[in-house]
């Protein structure tokens, strides 16, 4: 692999313009380098170096393995102060950030290269302070010092440097010269992956089973008197291994075994957030706006006939489709306030993974000027899909009826890049991993005509894609 010595002059030249640029402005200033370079598989990349960057490390794969991003390290990190301007703040922090950047890079019509930032918000505005997610708390995100982009099977790697008004010593940029060298060998293709050792079976603990049946009773109880038309309720899941999990192992049996959704994980300090979800939030392509209508489930069919009767009762029943179409309504909605134009399906059509179908309505849209990615995630988080009709009470019940702390999971999670394109989903179908532990998340829409045992059930078959690559089948 080529690691030049002529890049290695231009990133010090242009460190030393960030340096000039940050005294005479008194601000940090990022610059980002941009090579192409053949042979970079993300995942690979991640693999071989995650042992120097156990804290800081994030890593995406779209729905079609189009676009594969993987981050090591943080150049800068922005946390969530001020719950109630969340989506506000971050999105003029980037702004600002990305002005005053100095960015080399050769290929600007690629999406997801030069400086990109990449995290994701909880659930709720209101979270109750909770050990499970110290490392997260209302949300984190980060510009990574090192990053591969696996993009229309070009291969590019993006190295992004905080230029503060102190200076850089020479040592520090010869450092810093070292580090993406040491990176870009450990990289190599030849370094294929290998499970260090297989994964230990883990005891699953499933508590407050009987009790999740009992809010759920409750909840439809209330949804009967007309508090609210929908809600979604969520359990967890506990599994303790014998020894530290392997988080490579976990993303790559990931990448295996769900080959339509997107793949995530996103590392703070000691905790990794990870999953497997089917569920666009929003995708921003210039002005072109996609988001993805994703509520209603039924489970695969044995063969092959058992699964095309599956997938046809699920078209046609009534208490899904229900659930589906109060998030197309305000899916619908958000859209029609934030774009020019929209365009949506006129019924739902099915979307398959390994364990399970969903009714599927996708949604797309022209922004209006000036509207960020960030205005569309305030505006769709969360949906009903997640969250319920209306959004306020719903919100409320599940503070009130869940047993957990959803903390990140099923809030919007992706990344933007420096040119403003992006992409959030919803964090479902995941689980934070901490050590020897794997706590995984489940929920499901529940209205009024619901069934608490069989909503029971459908949390099983949304708990087997983390379970399956954890190897804690409790649920096959
Ligand atoms: C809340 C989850 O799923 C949501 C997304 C798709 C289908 C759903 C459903 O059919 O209930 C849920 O609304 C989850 O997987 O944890």
């Amino acid at each position: 692999m080529n690691v030049g010595i002529k890049h290695m002059i231009n990133i010090e030249n242009l460190i030393n313009s960030g340096v000039e640029k940050a005294r005479k402005n008194k601000h940090d200033v990022i610059v980002s380098y941009v090579e192409k370079l053949d042979g970079i598989d993300a995942f690979q990349f991640i693999h071989s170096n995650i042992d120097h960057f156990v804290n800081e490390n994030f890593y995406w794969q779209d729905a079609h393995s189009n676009l594969l991003i993987a981050g090591l390290g943080a150049a800068m990190t922005m946390n969530i102060t001020d719950i109630n301007n969340r989506y506000e703040n971050i999105s003029e922090e980037w702004q600002l950030l990305v002005e005053r950047s100095i960015i080399n890079n050769p290929y600007p019509k690629v999406t997801g290269v030069g400086p990109v930032l990449f995290g994701g918000f909880s659930f709720d505005y209101v979270n109750k302070e909770s050990n499970l997610w110290k490392n997260f708390s209302h949300g984190i995100f980060y510009v990574p010092k090192y990053m591969v982009t696996n993009v229309n099977s070009q291969s590019y790697f993006t190295m992004n440097i905080i230029c503060t008004p102190d200076g850089m010593r020479e040592e520090d940029i010869e450092q810093i010269l070292k580090e993406r060298n040491f990176i870009l060998q450990n990289s190599n293709v030849n370094n294929k992956f290998q499970v260090k050792e297989k994964m230990s079976l883990p005891n699953v603990i499933e508590k407050n089973s009987s009790l999740w049946v009992q809010q759920v009773r409750k909840a439809i109880h209330l949804l009967n008197q007309e508090y609210a038309k929908k809600v979604v309720l969520a359990r967890d899941l506990h599994l303790l291994f014998e020894n530290e999990i392997d988080r490579v192992a976990l993303l790559q049996n990931l990448r295996d075994q769900q080959k339509n959704s997107y793949i995530f994980s996103l590392t703070s300090n000691e905790d990794c957030f990870i999953g497997a979800t089917p569920e666009r939030l929003v995708k921003k392509e210039g002005k072109r706006m996609f988001s993805a209508c994703v509520a209603g489930s039924a489970p695969r069919g044995k063969t092959e006939d058992d699964d095309e009767r599956m997938k046809k009762e699920l078209l046609n029943d009534e208490k899904n489709l229900g659930e589906h179409q109060f998030v197309v309504d305000m899916i619908t909605e958000a859209f029609q306030q934030l774009c020019e134009s929209i365009s949506k399906a006129h019924s739902p059509q099915i979307m398959t993974n390994k364990d399970i179908h969903h009714l599927y309505t996708p949604v797309e849209g022209w922004a209006k000027d000036k509207k960020s990615i960030f205005d569309f995630v305030k505006e769709l988080h969360p949906t009903p899909a997640l969250g319920g009709t209306p959004t306020e009470v719903a919100l409320q019940m599940i503070r009130d009826f869940e047993l957990f702390e959803r903390g990140m999971y099923a809030g919007p999670i992706g990344w933007v890049d420096y040119r403003h394109n992006g992409e959030f989903v919803v964090a479902i179908r995941s689980g934070l991993i901490r050590d020897r532990e794997a706590v995984l998340f489940a929920g499901c829409g529940i209205v009024r005509d619901s069934n608490p045992e069989k909503e029971f059930v459908e949390t099983k078959v949304k708990f087997r894609p983390m379970l399956r690559a954890l190897g804690g089948n409790i649920y096959e």
